[in-house]
C-alpha cells in the first residue's frame, strides 16, 4: 500500500512544467505584425489591412499548445512622421510593451532595412532577447541577397535568433513557435486553456468595424477615422445560443469623408455593417445585430481630451 502511494507521488513529480511568458510582436506600420499574430494564434484577433496604421491598441492574443502558453502582444507600427498627439500615444504604447516582456519578435520585410525599421530598433536596451523576423520572404525576388543581408542585420543588433519567413505560410508559423517556446520561462499559465484574448468583445467590435471600413474606403479614408460602440446587449437568442445587439458609430474628420464611408445609396456603409457581422458572428458564436452611424468630429486625432475619452491613453 505505501509502494503504491509512493509511486502515484513520483507520477504527479514527474508532470512536465508549464512554461508561459510574453512575446511583443514589433515593427514599423505594414511589415505584416497583425498578419503574424493572427496566424500565430490561429484565429483572428487583431485587424489587418493594407492601409498602414491600423493597429492602434496593444493586443495580447494568446496560444495554449502542449505545456506552454504565449502571450502575444501586438503593438502599433512606430510612427515617425507626424506629431500629433495620436501619433505620440501610439510610440507610447510601444516603447511601454518592450519593457516587460520575455521576447520580442522584431519584424522587418525580408531583405529591408529602412530608417523607419531602424528607428524602432533603437528602442530596444539589449536586455531582452529579441528574433529578427524576416517576414514576407515570398515576396523577396533575389534570395541570394538573403544571407548577406542577414549578416548585415546581425551588425546592427545582436539577435538571439533569425527567422526568415511568411506569415502566411503555416510551416513557417510552426517552426516560429517552436523557437519562441525556448524563450519563456517555466511558470503557471495566466489564462484559461481555450482563451484568446484579453480583448472584450465590445473591443472586438468596434476593431472589426474599423478593419472593414478601411479595407472598404482604400487609400481614400485617412486612419484618424475611428469607431465608437454606442450600445453593446447581449439577449437570449430565439435560434441561436446568443444574440448580440451592437451600435456603433464610425468617427470621421469630414463631411467628405462622411460622404466616402456612406457610399452611394449608403451602398459601401451596409457592406462594412454586412461583413464586420459576418466576422462577429464567427468570433462571438452568437446571431449579431449591428447598426451603423457615420457622425463627423473635425480636429478628434488632435485633441487629447478627445482621444482619451475614444479608449486611446
Ligand atoms: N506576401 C505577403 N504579404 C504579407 C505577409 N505578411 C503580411 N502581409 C501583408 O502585408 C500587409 C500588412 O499587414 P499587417 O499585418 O496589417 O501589418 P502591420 O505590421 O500589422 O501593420 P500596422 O497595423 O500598420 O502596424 C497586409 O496586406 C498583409 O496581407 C507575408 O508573409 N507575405
Amino acid at each position: 500500500m505505501d509502494e503504491l502511494s509512493g509511486s502515484d507521488e513520483q507520477a504527479a513529480g514527474d508532470e512536465p512544467a508549464q512554461r508561459c511568458g510574453l512575446i511583443a510582436i514589433v515593427g514599423r506600420p505594414n511589415v505584416g505584425k497583425s498578419t503574424l499574430m493572427n496566424a500565430l494564434v490561429g484565429q483572428k484577433v487583431s485587424i489587418t489591412s493594407r492601409k498602414a496604421q491600423t493597429t492602434r491598441h496593444r493586443i495580447t492574443g494568446i496560444l495554449t499548445e502542449g505545456d506552454t502558453q504565449f502571450v502575444f502582444v501586438d503593438t502599433p507600427g512606430f510612427q515617425t512622421k507626424n506629431q500629433s498627439a495620436l501619433n505620440k500615444s501610439l510610440n507610447k504604447a510601444v516603447t511601454g510593451s518592450i519593457t516587460d516582456v520575455d521576447l520580442i519578435l522584431f519584424v522587418v520585410e525580408a531583405g529591408n532595412f529602412s530608417l523607419k525599421d531602424a528607428q524602432v530598433l533603437s528602442l530596444f536596451e539589449g536586455r531582452i532577447p529579441a528574433i529578427l523576423v524576416a517576414n514576407k520572404l515570398d515576396t523577396m525576388h533575389r534570395r541570394s541577397e538573403l544571407a548577406p543581408w542577414l549578416k548585415n542585420m546581425s551588425e546592427r543588433h545582436q539577435f538571439a535568433e533569425y527567422v526568415p519567413m511568411s506569415a502566411k505560410n503555416p510551416k513557417d508559423i510552426a517552426r516560429l513557435l517552436n523557437v519562441c517556446k525556448g524563450y519563456l520561462p517555466e511558470q503557471e499559465w495566466w489564462y484559461d486553456q481555450d482563451e484568446l484574448t484579453d480583448k472584450s468583445e465590445r473591443f472586438m467590435a468596434a476593431e472589426m468595424v474599423r478593419e472593414k471600413l478601411f479595407r472598404l474606403t482604400g487609400d481614400e479614408l485617412p486612419y484618424t477615422s475611428t469607431v465608437l460602440i454606442d450600445k453593446f446587449t447581449e439577449e437570449p437568442g430565439k435560434t441561436a445560443n446568443r444574440m448580440i445587439r451592437i451600435a456603433a458609430t464610425i468617427v470621421v474628420e469630414r463631411e467628405g469623408h462622411k460622404a466616402m464611408v456612406i457610399g452611394e445609396n449608403g451602398d459601401r456603409l451596409k457592406r462594412i455593417g454586412t461583413e464586420a457581422r459576418v466576422e462577429l458572428e464567427k468570433l462571438m458564436d452568437a446571431k449579431v445585430f449591428l447598426e451603423l452611424w457615420v457622425k463627423v468630429r473635425s480636429g478628434w486625432s488632435d485633441d487629447a481630451t478627445r482621444l482619451r475619452a475614444y479608449g486611446y491613453e
